[in-house]
């Protein structure tokens, strides 16, 4: 076994650094999340797949603090996590998410530097009169913030407005603010959407670094490629349950994800009559890894590379982790 197997599979015996309990979360009568138990051990990084609407976001801001689960439980680190999403982050939990969430009239840099708000200790008076600690701590949060724009490739545009930045960089930034509060567990809610196939293997590979760094990774990704060749372990959520929670030479072949998450044979009784001839590269039951790296799932069909690049990419506030 390579150090780098020993290494995982002493992470896995280890005690997990997140644990879900059963969490449920229900929306009036609709179960979005049920039942769900996933161990995360330190250094791992786990993928969390299924169809559109299987409950992974849901699942996600239930880690997050920004949903109080219906019932079940989130331990992080031994202690329950609070329903709070500045005290999840403080207990070191950070995220991105699917659409992107930048300050765009800030530069790379002040992004960065906003992720770190929870690792910080000077209040607003503080600020406004501009005490000495204040100046310090600035200069320190700047400093760190430059670290990990570097960290990302994104050094020499710490600067630039981040509206003005390439989609794929957009994508780095979000992370780079994520990793500012230098989390123990960092959740990533498609972190390629939207990119292309070069930008895709970079954000592998940035992935990659980021556990070797030391962090858990949960990652939510449409892009089986990606998944199966970046995680130690995958999990498939199907109508807000666990079908399956294991390494991802399993999971790509188990029947009842290609079933589930692939879809059921192409209906020909039902097919247009001039099909677009891209979707019929998807065969049913074709192995997922032989998918072309464009191919529109018939199922995921709105999620195609793309279509990210267009959306308005409005500040919708802070980043909550
Ligand atoms: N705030 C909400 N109120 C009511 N229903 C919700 C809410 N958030 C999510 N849902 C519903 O919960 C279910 C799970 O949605 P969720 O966004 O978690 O799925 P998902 O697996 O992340 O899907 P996608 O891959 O499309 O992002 C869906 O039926 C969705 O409509």
């Amino acid at each position: 076994m390579t150090e780098t197997a020993t290494t995982r599979a002493d992470a896995r015996a280890s005690e997990p650094l997140l644990s879900a309990r059963q969490v449920t979360m229900q929306f009036g009568g609709l179960t979005a999340v049920n039942k769900v138990d996933l161990d995360i051990h330190p250094g791992e990084i786990v993928g969390l797949i299924g169809p559109n609407g299987a409950g992974k976001t849901t699942f996600f801001n239930c880690l997050t603090g920004m949903y109080q689960p219906t019932s079940g439980q989130v331990l992080f680190d031994g202690a329950v996590l609070p329903p709070k999403p500045r005290r999840v982050a403080v207990a070191g939990v950070a995220r991105t998410f699917q659409n992107i969430r930048l300050f765009h009239n800030m530069t790379a840099l002040e992004n960065v530097m906003v992720g770190r708000y929870a690792r910080t200790k000077t209040n607003a008076l503080d600020a406004i009169f501009r005490l000495p600690r204040h100046r310090r701590e600035e200069a320190e949060t700047r400093e760190v913030a430059r670290e990990w724009l570097e960290f990302v490739g994104l050094g020499d545009h710490a600067d630039s407005l981040s509206r003005n930045l390439p989609y794929g960089d957009q994508r780095r930034l979000e992370i780079a603010r994520a990793l500012a509060l230098e989390p123990k567990l960092l959740l990533l809610d498609e972190p390629t959407a939207g990119m292309n196939p070069q930008e895709t293997r970079e954000a592998e590979a940035l992935i990659t670094r980021i556990r070797e760094l030391g962090m858990a990774v949960l990652v939510i990704e449409h892009d089986m490629r990606f998944i199966f060749s970046l995680c130690d372990r995958v999990a498939c959520l199907v109508r807000g349950e666990v079908l399956i929670d294991d390494v991802p030479a399993v999971v790509q072949h188990d029947e009842r994800v290609i079933e589930a998450y692939i879809g059921a044979p192409v209906d020909t009784g039902d097919e247009p009559e001039a099909p677009e001839p891209d979707r019929r590269t998807l065969a049913p039951n074709k192995p997922l890894l032989e998918f072309p790296p464009n191919a529109i799932n018939p199922i995921l069909g709105r999620r195609h590379r793309g279509e990210h690049r267009h959306e308005g990419h409005e500040p919708e506030g802070r980043n909550d982790a």
